[in-house]
C-alpha cells in the first residue's frame, strides 16, 4: 500500500480491511480486585472507521485509556505500527500518531476557537518557548501555518463561527465538533472519538455520522465509542464488542446485529434466551435496541412463556 502518512491530503479513501495499524494483544487491566479487561485482543486496520461497543461498565472507556496510554495494562500489550506503546508516555504516543477527543468536553472555553485549535497543530511544532518569546521567524511562520490549519479544520468539522470568538460561547455541537477539529490538527494516524454524540439530537447525531465518514475518506483510520447503536451501524465497518471486561464478539455491522450474544448483552438476558424473543418478537432484536423497544421484546417473550405459546 502506498503511503498516507499527509493524512490530510490524502485524495482517495483506502480501503477497509488494509493492514494492522494499532494492535491491542491479550490486553488485561486490573484495578485493585476488579478486572475490568480480560485478555482483550483486536486490531484496528488502517483506513477503517471501528466501533468500539458494550453495555454500561464493559470496559470500552478503559480500553479506549490503554490505546492512548492514560493507562498502562497489567499484562498483555498495545502496538501502533508495530510499536509497543507500553511505557510511552501520552505526549509520545500523540506525536506517533493518535488524537482523541473526550467523553466530557474539555475546551479551553477562555481562548479563542482558532487558538483551541492551533494548541493541537502546537503538539507537533518544533520551535522552543523561547523561540516563542522572541517571535523568531520560524515561530512566526509555523504560527502562519497554524491558523491557516485552524481555518481549514473549521471549516472542514463544519463550524461556521468566526475563529475569534470564545470557544466557551459556541453552541454545544459545535464544541463537540471544535473537539474533533483540534483532534484532527496534531494531524493523527488514528482518530479516536470518545462519545461523540453525546447530547446530539437526531439531526445533530446525522451531521456527525456524515463528518466521521468524511474524516475517514480523508485517510484518517477513526476508532469510535458511543452508546447510539444507529450511529455504530450506520458508520462503522467493523465493531468490538465488549461485555464485563471481555471481548464477545467482532464483526460487520451487520454480523454484530444479528449476533445473539451481543443482543442478550444489551438486553441483559442469557444468549439462549435472544433467539428465542426475537423469533417470537419478530422483529430484529439490535433493531429493538437501536429504537429503544428492548425491553418490549424481553417483555414480549416472556410474555408468551407465561401464555404457554413459547413453542422452544
Ligand atoms: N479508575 C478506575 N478505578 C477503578 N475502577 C474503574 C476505573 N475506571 C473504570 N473502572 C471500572 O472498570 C469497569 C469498566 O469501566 P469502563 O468505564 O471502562 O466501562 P465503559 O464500558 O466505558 O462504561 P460506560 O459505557 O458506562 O462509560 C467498571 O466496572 C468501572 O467501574
Amino acid at each position: 500500500m502506498t503511503d498516507t502518512t499527509s493524512a490530510g491530503a490524502a485524495a482517495t479513501a483506502v480501503a477497509p480491511g488494509g493492514k494492522a495499524l494499532l494492535e491491542v494483544d491479550d490486553v488485561t487491566l486490573k484495578f485493585g480486585g476488579l478486572t475490568a479487561l480480560n485478555g482483550v485482543s483486536f486490531e484496528i486496520r488502517e483506513g477503517e472507521i471501528l466501533g468500539l461497543i458494550g453495555p454500561n461498565g464493559a470496559g470500552k472507556t478503559t480500553c479506549f485509556n490503554v490505546m492512548t496510554g492514560v493507562y498502562q495494562p497489567t499484562s498483555g500489550q498495545v502496538r501502533f505500527e508495530g510499536e509497543p506503546l507500553t511505557g510511552r508516555k501520552r505526549h509520545k504516543i500523540t506525536r506517533l500518531g493518535i488524537a482523541r477527543t473526550f467523553q466530557n468536553i474539555r475546551l479551553f472555553r477562555t481562548m479563542t476557537v482558532k487558538e483551541n485549535v492551533m494548541v493541537g497543530a502546537d503538539a507537533r511544532h518544533k520551535t522552543s518557548v523561547l523561540g516563542a518569546l522572541f517571535r523568531l521567524p520560524l515561530h512566526r511562520r509555523e504560527e502562519h501555518e497554524g491558523s491557516q490549519l485552524a481555518q481549514e479544520l473549521l471549516d472542514f468539522v463544519g463550524v461556521k463561527v468566526d475563529a475569534d470568538e470564545l470557544a466557551g460561547n459556541l453552541s454545544y455541537g459545535d464544541q463537540r465538533r471544535l473537539e474533533i477539529a483540534r483532534a484532527m490538527a496534531t494531524k493523527p494516524r488514528l482518530l479516536c472519538l470518545d462519545e461523540p454524540a453525546a447530547g446530539f439530537n437526531p439531526s445533530e447525531k446525522q451531521r456527525l455520522m456524515e463528518l466521521i465518514r468524511k474524516v475517514r475518506d480523508q485517510g484518517y483510520t477513526v476508532l469510535l465509542i458511543e452508546h447510539d447503536m444507529k450511529l455504530v451501524m450506520g458508520v462503522t465497518d467493523r465493531i468490538v464488542v465488549l461485555e464485563f471486561g471481555k471481548k464477545i464478539a467482532e464483526g460487520t455491522p451487520e454480523e454484530i446485529r444479528n449476533n445473539p450474544a451481543v443482543v442478550a448483552a444489551y438486553l441483559g438476558v442469557e444468549t439462549d434466551e435472544v433467539g428465542e424473543a426475537v423469533e417470537h418478537g419478530g422483529t430484529d432484536a439490535i433493531d429493538a435496541v437501536v429504537s429503544g423497544d428492548a425491553a418490549d421484546v424481553v417483555d414480549h417473550h416472556h410474555h408468551n412463556e407465561e401464555e404457554g405459546t413459547d413453542a422452544s
